[in-house]
This record gives structure tokens, C-alpha cells and sequence, in this order.
């Protein structure tokens, strides 16, 4: 089924009109108009690219860019300790001028030492095959420590560098009161998580009362469908965010997060790209249906 159109903003000193099309502008109708909720279809965040090391031809083509990763210490620590042996001892030897020397055979006391060349060689080979691993090994810690943050954004429902303001002819909205970055959580789309059955009950019950604005939002999540109602006034910024279809600087995304009862999903709203400050934040509210359109022409926006 088709996402519906946002529901009616209201600011709490004006009347609200019954029907969630109808802008808070008093130079627009107030004909009671179908009542539509919205909805926004880009729920995942794209997977990070990952970046496949360059495959290496040779040891001695061996190119130590100043781009390449830079070792953490413990690693250089190994390779200088392995080094030590080779190279006047206790003297701090940077890794990359070692493996040059390495790559352009300059092997100072290789020779007097157990070990052969070659084998100094293959000791060093292991040691950047090591390196490589556990810079995917980073990444990946990356990753998840960018989820753990997500879940703890919202677990503490963290809400900052938001205020509420007056926008021309949205009624209320929000404003960035600090910088955001690309990918950045942002806040909550905090309500009620009910079923899309209870979500059209619900429907039909603010339908009867005009003065109830509509804030639900449907999606699809693991093959099920869910609806967050947010209709009831609460002081969460996320009910509050106006919508943009062309020029969006937030999106949504769906975050299961397990608790007492199993999981839930939870709706975040974070920056689709760098936002600064003062900026109104809006996502796009993901309604295309020519019906919701015509009664809410800002859904083209
Ligand atoms: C979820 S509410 C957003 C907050 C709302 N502006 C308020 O004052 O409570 C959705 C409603 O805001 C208004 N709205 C959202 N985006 C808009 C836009 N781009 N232009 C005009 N009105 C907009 C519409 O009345 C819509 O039904």
C-alpha cells in the first residue's frame, strides 16, 4: 500500500484544521479535505564502501604512498622490534624508511643475522598482510561503532541543536541550531509504534475531531507494515520536521533495537548530507499519490 500524505500541522495557539492537508495558512481554505499520513520509502542507509586494498605486484614495486594508512603503534613497535635486530639497536626506526630499505635491498646486517633476506622480506609481507587485515577489521569496528551510537542516540533521546519555529506558510518547523554532518542522527520520529490496522482505527476516529492534526507515519519494515503516530502534542522535535521533495537535507531509517518485549523498530531522522546551522531541516515525506498532491500541492515541493 501507498504511503498517504503528512498529517495537519497546528500550532498550539491556533485552531487546528480537522484534515492534515490543510496548510496553517489563513489565506487557505478550510473546506475539510481528505485526511492523509506519509510516508518515506528510503529506510536503509546506503552500505559504506569499503576500500579494497590495491593488489601489489611485487615487494620491491611496493609504492609506500604517504596516502597509504599510517601503522598504529603497537604494529610499528613489532616491525621495529623485528628491525632492531637487523639495525643499530635501541634507535627508533620509521616504518616506512625500513620497508624501503627493505624494498630496495639495503639490508645493513641481514647478513650477520640468522635470518636471510628473503626471510626478512617474508617476515615484512606478513606484517602488511596483517596491517591490511585489520584495517578492514577497523572499518567494520567503524561501522558498528556508527550503529551503537545511532541506538544510543535514541535510547537517550537525544535531541540537540534543534528549535522549534514559525515557517511561511508550513506553520511550525525546525531549525538547526548547530552544524550536522552527512549521516548524522539527528533526532527521533517519536509516537506511538502501532499496526497499520490500528493506524487506519486511529485514522478514522481524528477524521471526527478537526481540531486533531495528523502526524502518522506508515512504513514497511522486515516485511511487516507499521505506522508511528505521532499526533498527540509532545515536546519531540521529529513530529515537527516539514517536508521538502526536492531539496531534502534529512531522511529516515528504520532502527531495531531490542528491549524487554523483543525488538522494535524505531524511526531515525538523520542529515542526508552536511546541514548548517539555521537551516530548516525537512525530508522528503515520500508521498507521490496525484490525489494527495492535489490536495496538498506543497508534496511537490
Ligand atoms: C508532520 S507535520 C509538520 C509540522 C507542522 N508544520 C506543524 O506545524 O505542526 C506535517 C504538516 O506540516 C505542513 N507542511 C509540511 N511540509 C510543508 C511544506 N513543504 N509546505 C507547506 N506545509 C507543509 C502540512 O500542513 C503538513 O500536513
Amino acid at each position: 500500500m501507498l504511503p498517504e500524505s503528512p498529517g495537519a500541522s497546528a500550532t498550539p495557539t491556533r485552531k487546528r484544521k480537522r484534515d492534515c492537508s490543510v496548510v496553517e495558512s489563513p489565506s487557505k481554505s478550510s473546506t475539510p479535505r481528505k485526511r492523509k499520513s506519509f510516508s518515506n520509502y528510503s529506510f536503509s542507509e546506503s552500505p559504506s564502501k569499503s576500500s579494497t586494498p590495491r593488489k601489489r605486484k611485487s615487494f620491491s614495486n611496493y609504492s609506500f604512498s604517504k596516502s597509504r594508512r599510517q601503522f598504529t603503534t603497537d604494529e610499528s613497535l613489532e616491525i621495529n622490534t623485528f628491525f632492531e635486530r637487523y639495525i643499530e639497536k635501541g634507535e627508533t626506526i620509521p616504518i616506512q624508511k625500513a620497508k624501503t630499505a627493505l624494498a630496495d635491498g639495503d639490508l645493513p646486517k641481514c647478513k650477520q643475522s640468522s635470518k636471510t633476506p628473503k626471510q626478512v622480506q617474508d617476515k615484512v609481507r606478513q606484517l602488511i598482510r596483517r596491517s591490511r587485515t585489520s584495517s578492514r577489521k577497523t572499518q567494520s569496528v567503524v561501522e558498528k561503532e556508527k550503529e551503537n551510537d545511532l541506538i544510543e542516540a535514541i535510547l537517550s533521546h537525544r535531541e540537540d541543536g534543534l528549535e522549534v519555529a514559525e515557517i511561511e506558510n508550513k506553520g511550525r518547523g525546525v531549525i538547526a541550531t548547530k552544524q550536522f554532518v552527512h549521516g548524522e542522527f539527528i533526532v527521533e520520529y517519536v509516537g506511538d509504534l502501532i499496526t497499520w490496522k490500528e493506524a487506519k482505527k486511529r485514522e478514522v476516529k481524528y477524521a471526527s475531531d478537526t481540531n486533531v492534526g495528523c502526524y502518522m507515519y506508515y512504513f514497511n519494515s522486515k516485511a511487516k507494515r507499521f505506522c508511528i503516530d505521532a499526533t498527540n502534542e509532545s515536546s519531540s522535535f521529529g513530529r515537527l520536521f516539514n517536508h521538502s521533495r526536492r531539496k531534502p537535507n534529512c531522511r529516515t531509517r528504520v532502527v531495531w533495537i531490542g528491549g524487554k518485549s523483543g525488538e522494535q523498530p524505531h524511526l531515525a531522522i538523520i542529515a542526508k548530507r552536511d546541514i548548517k546551522k539555521e537551516e530548516e531541516m525537512l525530508f522528503d515525506y515520500g508521498d507521490r499519490e496525484r490525489d494527495a498532491i492535489k490536495e496538498n500541492p506543497w508534496l511537490k515541493d
